[in-house]
């Protein structure tokens, strides 16, 4: 007996399969060029693999929370930048599990614009979706589902009526939505984050980017002291901080720090130590705060790795050195090669959260984190001209890394240093990354 309604169940299951991808089948012919598709974790899966094996789509997988073994990617499968993913989900009300998807995929350089659905529950998830770029097509709507199954005979018509009523009443707040999915972080101006920002040197930075309308870091990474000096001076006015490498300096002299500080008030940038620290915490707090350079005296904010825990954080929150510092994490590399993967960025991400008065940002390439405003973007590899130097350095450009990437604060380093005029160098490329970040918060705001 038993064996007699499994084996109904199981025909009553692929028979909805059957139909639903059956169904989906013919929007996919509507939708072109679709390298991959993806169904929203976990109910889709299933369907959008019955697609895939009807339809010879390669299919990609993205996971809620990333293995800690094995590959640790959140999406699995073949695929490569730049491809167009369709999105499969089953029910939509919100759309925000959609979008949820559409910011894994996304951070690994998939583009998705479209999501086919099986049942629109008309709440509010296909204008959400809209606004926030992704068009949805759906099979069915639960008003046409509720006409059907009246004519059928298998409701009556007060209960149309109350799944009406209840439909009109539980509209998506898109707001409050918004605020909660959060991708305000990319909408909200920058002085509406200062008020965020836990970390006082990124509000204090949010407040230079919106005072001097630009978010361009300047990558001094010259090794002669006068030199170094005199970019600072010309480029100070088009800047909000001035990164360097103060090890580079081969006529490095403590004297140097009280003329580089005096420009940077002067013109009102924030200094910024590139140190990358990496090392046990004793070790960290000796390089911090000791030697020649005595970084934790002048550098407002530096740099530095997750990889060996926790103790950067705790010994640069006690160093000795400035009241006001902040941190940027490395959560993802520029540079082609790096052994960082989604798994190392999302834990680097983790403990930046566990230091929010400490951590001012992530140093990343792709919008990783949305929901928390008062965190800085910052994202190197910028120039206008070149895709990669002769070693592993990878260049977007300025409108792609504000516009597709997520990035608040470019940083720029031979883009403007080895130009002939660095001053009108960094004057390009300061307006450059703000009429791109103007159109970005503009999408919003209209
Ligand atoms: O932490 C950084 O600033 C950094 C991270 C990264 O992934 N890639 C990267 O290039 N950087 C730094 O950004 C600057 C890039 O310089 P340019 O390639 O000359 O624009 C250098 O100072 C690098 O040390």
């Amino acid at each position: 007996m038993l064996s007699f309604f499994l084996i109904l169940f199981i025909n009553i299951v692929y028979f909805i399969y059957q139909l639903l991808t059956d169904l989906l089948q013919k929007y996919l012919e509507k939708i072109k060029n679709v390298d991959i598709i993806c169904g929203v974790p976990y109910t889709a899966l299933p369907i959008a693999t019955v697609l895939s094996l009807k339809t010879n789509i390669p299919m990609v997988m993205r996971r809620k929370e990333a293995k800690d073994y094995g590959t640790k990617k959140m999406i699995e499968g073949v695929f490569k930048k730049g491809d167009n993913c369709l999105i499969i989900e089953d029910v939509v009300t919100s759309g925000s599990s959609i979008l949820e998807t559409v910011e894994d995929l996304t951070a690994e350089g998939i583009k998705c614009s479209d999501v086919v659905v099986f049942l629109n529950r008309e709440q509010g998830g296909a204008e959400y979706l809209k606004h926030n770029g992704v068009n949805m097509h759906s099979l069915l709507n639960l008003t046409d589902l509720m006409r059907y199954l009246k004519e059928e005979g298998c409701i009556d018509e007060k209960t149309v009526n109350k799944v009406s009523d209840y439909l009109h009443t539980t509209q998506v707040d898109h707001e409050a939505l918004s605020k909660s999915l959060s991708k305000d972080r990319l909408y909200l101006s920058f002085a509406e984050r200062a008020k965020i920002a836990k970390n006082p040197i990124a509000a204090k930075l949010f407040q230079i980017m919106a005072t001097k309308q630009t978010t361009l870091c300047l990558a001094a990474d010259l090794t002669d002291s006068t030199a170094l000096l005199n970019l600072a001076e010309q480029a100070g006015p088009h800047i909000c901080a001035l990164k360097t490498h103060i090890d580079i300096v081969d006529d490095f002299h403590p004297n140097l720090i009280k003329p580089l500080r005096e420009i940077a008030n002067r013109h009102n940038f924030i200094l910024f130590e590139d140190r990358k620290f990496c090392d046990i915490g004793k070790t960290i707090e000796l390089q911090y705060s000791k030697g020649i350079y005595k970084i934790s005296t002048w550098a407002q904010l530096v740099t530095a790795h997750a990889l060996l825990g926790k103790g950067v954080l705790e010994v640069i929150k006690k160093s000795e050195g400035l009241e006001k510092r902040g941190v940027f994490l490395l959560a993802e590399a520029s540079c082609s090669g790096t052994l960082i993967d989604a798994k190392y960025a999302k834990s680097t991400m983790k403990m930046a959260e566990e230091y929010p008065e400490l951590v001012a940002g992530i140093v990343c390439q792709s919008p990783m984190f949305l929901n928390q405003p008062g965190l800085i973007q910052l994202t190197p590899g910028v120039q206008i001209d070149n895709k990669s130097d002769d070693v592993d350095q990878q260049y977007n450009s300025p409108e792609i890394v504000v516009t597709e990437k997520g990035c608040d604060i470019a940083v720029v380093g031979r883009g403007i240093t080895k130009a002939a005029d660095a001053a009108l160098a960094a004057e390009k490329y300061r307006k450059i990354l703000w009429d791109a970040y103007l159109q970005r918060i503009k999408k919003n705001h209209k």
